[in-house]
């Protein structure tokens, strides 16, 4: 099973790279976190925020595999605590099939690719920028599987 982070934006900062890699790289083999970057549709006068966001969300499905859940990760989203996290992901793996977890660009998600999705989860009541996300998503998820082995990562 892979958790495909499927987010808008790309060349981002050397310490938005480094950070995420830094989660990513400690996920076991059988569950790895994958980063598929979508790019930023061009912004201009002419162009309302819709038609930006719906050009995104053209490319995001693209880079879905056909069959896979789908997390929208959205300010207006779910509130979920590290544990409920640690469980979902226990839940995905009995179940199987990836997970697929979008982050949007600067006008954020298309709202028909929000209807679609599975849930909407938010991890702050704060709104991130969208590299902030990708690693703060990483590490929870690292944080998610260490709750899920008893590895001492996580501190209770
Ligand atoms: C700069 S934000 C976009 C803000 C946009 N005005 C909106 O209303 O969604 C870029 C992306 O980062 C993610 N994001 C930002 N803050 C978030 C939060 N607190 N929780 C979950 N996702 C967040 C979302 O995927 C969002 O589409």
């Amino acid at each position: 099973m892979q958790l495909l982070i499927v987010a808008v934006g790309h060349k981002m900062p050397t310490w938005i790279e480094q950070g995420f890699d830094e989660y990513a790289k400690r996920m076991p083999p059988e569950l790895r976190i994958v980063l598929k970057e979508i790019r930023p549709e061009q912004r201009s006068s002419s162009r309302t925020a819709a038609t930006v966001m719906q050009l995104e969300a053209a490319r995001i499905e693209a880079a879905l595999p056909k069959q896979c859940r789908i997390i929208a990760l959205d300010e207006r989203g779910k509130d979920w605590s590290t544990m409920q996290l640690a469980d979902a992901l226990t839940g995905w793996q009995r179940e199987g099939g990836d997970v697929a977890l979008l982050i949007g660009g600067a006008d954020g998600l298309d709202p028909a690719l929000k209807q679609r999705a599975d849930m909407l989860l938010r991890v702050s009541s704060l709104t991130l920028p969208h590299g902030m996300v990708r690693v703060l998503l990483a590490e929870q998820l690292y944080r998610a599987w260490s709750i899920t082995r008893n590895h001492p990562y996580h501190r209770v």
